[in-house]
């Protein structure tokens, strides 16, 4: 848990031992405290080096005990850290790898901190729901100021070790040998006054616009956090720091971290952060996962299409410095794609230049761009990127099952489309694989990866790898029109309109959807994506247009309702923001300002006049609950037929992929939050009042748990049905 021993004559070394980050639990706390008493009571020892097993100091408090902490518990990392800063012996942190939350405090608590040039450090704890508990929001504002610390503490980002020397959080960076370093400093510097050291005793620099500071801080913080609690607590902590001495300003850092830990907002988002890892241990229906699979290495890559996901996915495989060959079908949009990916990466470089990272991503040796698809005869792995039309994408996937070497791995960017109907056009459907990338792909961590019927799970293994190195949350789903995230999103968007043609303004639903949370209400996020995309999708399926059997009720198909809005605005060439106008007016085309628009308003009344239906006053909580329960409902469908293999799956995509609040902790989390018997009842009510929409009729599957006593979330999957036996 914490090994001590001694280097030399006279240091101590305390090495953190908990396995695979160093994370603080109470028994390794327990061993720290242990070494540093037994340092000071030892006269020998004159001075002390903490550092971390594994090349890693630490990733702060264990975050699975959390659950278990009450909200009355007395921190014993910050008594710890306190003791550190108390010793009698100068103590050394030797930083390496990471220093995070608990870990800087600790090292907060120390008298000297060296780190390795590739460590960082950082407090992520607002995005766990909480803040730095441990002192961390008394001391660092004392030692790097308040603009710095209100920065660290209110994002959460990590610090390269650059960073953190010229912020002051440490004193010296290494190379190597990060412990020997700091055992020499240690020695070096026993004997010197401790007092200067104690970050604890020094005032927190002065401005003299400090008030202005915060409020404006709190402004920020507020106005980004849509909700969430914990930015806006880390600056009540840090105003503490600035107008209360330490130990007062330290009681009011421990009630503000009661308070947080009693919410249901730390729950959530330390859930989230759970499943963001539960998800890379993918299984498939078949029980073949991660633990058997082996990912292919990927040297060399291919991207066809340059449009926007294109340019963004060969964006992402530069920076994860892959050799990569981006195909265009002419020279024209050949060359504005290259002109768009070379502004792209100049950007990513000059980003990354500004945090002190490397810039070499932008080596134009690594990028090919061709209009030949013999140029893909030697590529690892191919991701088509053109856009949603069955019949291009087969034909571009008969081209590449005849060119590419047969181990290449042949992936289909799309966000509905049959990947069994793709792979059946090739020789090996068996590494044709489904890769959902999410738009800008460059920024968005989200990669939905769809399995066909066929793809083997070395596919599966390397699409899921690939997602880790481009740095993107990759989540294993199974294959049906629009996968997980599109799938639930067909009626969230369905609820959003029927509940304009009963009476409600587009903004007043988006003001409903957003202030639970979301970055984007429905219609402004329709209108974003381009309302052509749908109405394309809908022309296919003959819901609209010339396929449309004659006669077809307007605002029925089958017996099904249906709302023909969005195909009335796209015949009128309302295609949201990039045409200046969709269910928002926007100052020009391509303009981003959603403002609302007299013109919908009267042809929404004139809409509901010629169909007879009478406006009515829907408040806020019918607009949240048909919109997400139907969401939701549909969740419970997806995990009842194995399209996901687990709800953390479902809260994964669309925290990341759909703007989903983490406070909320996913759609799954939430209607285990609220209770399913809630979630049942409230879309029992919503169905009898408009038996005409199907996805409102509760879900099997959901109307199961509820009659199993609504067992938590993460047993939901063992009640799902196994599929019959082939025996
Ligand atoms: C006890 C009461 C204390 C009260 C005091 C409160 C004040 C202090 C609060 C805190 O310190 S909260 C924790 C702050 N730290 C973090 O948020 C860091 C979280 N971890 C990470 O960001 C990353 O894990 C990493 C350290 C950057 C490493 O990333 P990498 O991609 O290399 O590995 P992962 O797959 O993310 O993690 C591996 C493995 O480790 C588990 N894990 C990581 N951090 C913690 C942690 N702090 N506590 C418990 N477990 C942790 C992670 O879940 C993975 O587990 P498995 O999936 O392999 O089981």
């Amino acid at each position: 848990m914490a090994q001590y021993r001694r280097a030399g004559a006279a240091v101590a070394v305390i090495r953190l031992h908990n396995a695979p980050v160093n994370a603080l639990s109470s028994a390794v706390v327990q061993a720290l405290a242990q070494g540093v008493k037994k340092a000071d009571l030892d006269p020998s020892v004159k001075a002390v080096v903490i550092c971390g097993a594994n090349g890693k100091f630490s990733a702060g408090a264990d975050i699975r005990t959390f659950s278990s902490l009450q909200p009355r518990d007395r921190p014993a990392l910050a008594e710890t850290v306190s003791l550190i800063e108390r010793s009698q012996k100068p103590v050394v942190a030797a930083i390496e790898g990471v220093a995070l939350g608990g870990g800087l405090e600790v090292a907060l608590g120390c008298h000297y901190r060296i780190a390795h040039a590739q460590a960082r450090v950082g407090f992520p704890e607002v995005l766990l729901g909480i803040l730095p508990a441990a002192e961390g929001t008394q001391r660092l504002p004392r030692l790097i100021g308040i603009p710095a610390a209100l920065d660290l503490i209110t994002t959460g980002r990590h610090v390269l070790a650059a960073e953190a020397l010229k912020l002051g959080i440490i004193d010296e960076i290494v190379k190597e040998n990060t412990v020997e370093r700091a055992i020499e400093l240690a020695s070096k510097v026993s004997g010197q006054p401790l007092g200067p050291r104690k970050i604890s005793l020094k005032p927190v620099p002065d401005l003299p616009d400090m008030e202005a500071i915060l409020s404006e801080a709190l402004v920020k913080v507020k106005r980004k956090a849509r909700g969430r609690l914990s930015p806006e607590m880390c600056i009540q902590a840090i105003k503490a720091a600035v107008q209360l001495p330490f130990a007062e300003g330290v009681e009011k850092e421990r009630e503000l971290f009661r308070f947080l830990l009693g919410s249901g907002q730390a729950k959530a988002q330390q859930y989230a952060f759970f499943a963001e890892r539960a998800v890379e241990k993918w299984t498939m229906p078949s029980g073949t996962s991660w633990k058997t699979a082996s990912a292919q290495p990927i040297r060399k890559a291919a991207v066809i299409g340059l449009g926007t996901m294109g340019r963004g996915i060969v964006t992402s495989l530069v920076k994860a410095k892959m050799l990569v060959v981006a195909l265009e079908q002419d020279q024209k949009q050949l060359d504005i794609g290259r002109e768009a990916v070379t502004s792209l990466l100049q950007w990513e470089a000059s980003k990354m230049q500004q945090s002190g990272q490397s810039q070499d991503i932008c080596d134009p040796a690594r990028l090919q761009f061709t209009l030949d698809f013999g140029a893909l005869r030697d590529v690892d792995l191919v991701i088509e990127a053109v856009f949603e039309d069955m019949a291009l994408k087969k034909e571009i996937f008969r081209k590449l099952s005849t060119i590419c070497k047969p181990e290449a791995f042949l992936c289909t960017n799309t966000s509905a489309l049959d990947i069994d109907e793709i792979a059946a056009v090739t020789s090996h459907p068996h590494q044709v694989i489904g890769t959902h990338f999410f738009s800008p792909a460059h920024v968005m961590k989200l990669l939905e990866v769809i399995r066909g019927h066929h793809t083997s799970p070395t596919t599966i293994a390397t699409a899921m790898s690939l997602a880790k190195t481009l740095n993107k949350v990759g989540v294993l789903v199974g294959n049906c029109f629009g996968f997980v995230g599109n799938r639930m999103m067909a009626p969230y968007v369905e609820q959003a309109i029927f509940l304009l043609e009963e009476g409600c303004k587009p903004e007043e639903v988006d003001q409903a959807v957003e202030g639970f949370g979301f970055h984007m209400g429905p219609f402004r996020m329709l209108d974003l994506a381009g309302l052509d995309v749908g109405w394309r999708s809908r022309k296919g399926q003959g819901l609209t247009g010339p396929k449309l059997a004659p006669g077809t009720p307007a605002r029925q198909r089958e017996s099904r309702r249906y709302s023909p809005l969005p195909d009335f605005l796209c015949e009128q060439g309302r295609y949201g923001q990039k045409a200046g106008k969709g269910w928002y007016l926007y100052e020009k085309p391509g303009g981003r300002t959603a403002n609302p628009d007299p013109w919908l308003y009267n042809f929404l009344s004139e809409y509901r006049e010629t169909h007879g239906i009478k406006a009515r006053f829907v408040d806020q909580e019918e607009i949240l609950e048909r919109c997400l329960y139907a969401l939701i409902n549909e969740g419970f469908q997806i995990l009842a037929d194995r399209i996901a293999s687990a709800p953390e799956d479902i809260d994964v995509i669309y925290i990341y992929g759909y703007g989903w609040p983490t406070h909320r902790g996913g759609p799954m989390f939430h209607a285990s939050t609220v209770g399913l018997p809630h979630v049942l009842s409230r879309l029992q009510k919503y169905s009898e009042a408009h038996p005409d929409i199907p996805k409102l009729q509760p879900s099997p599957f959901l109307k199961k748990l509820v009659a199993l006593g609504s067992p938590p979330l993460r047993e939901w999957v063992s009640h799902v049905r196994q599929p019959s036996s082939k025996l």
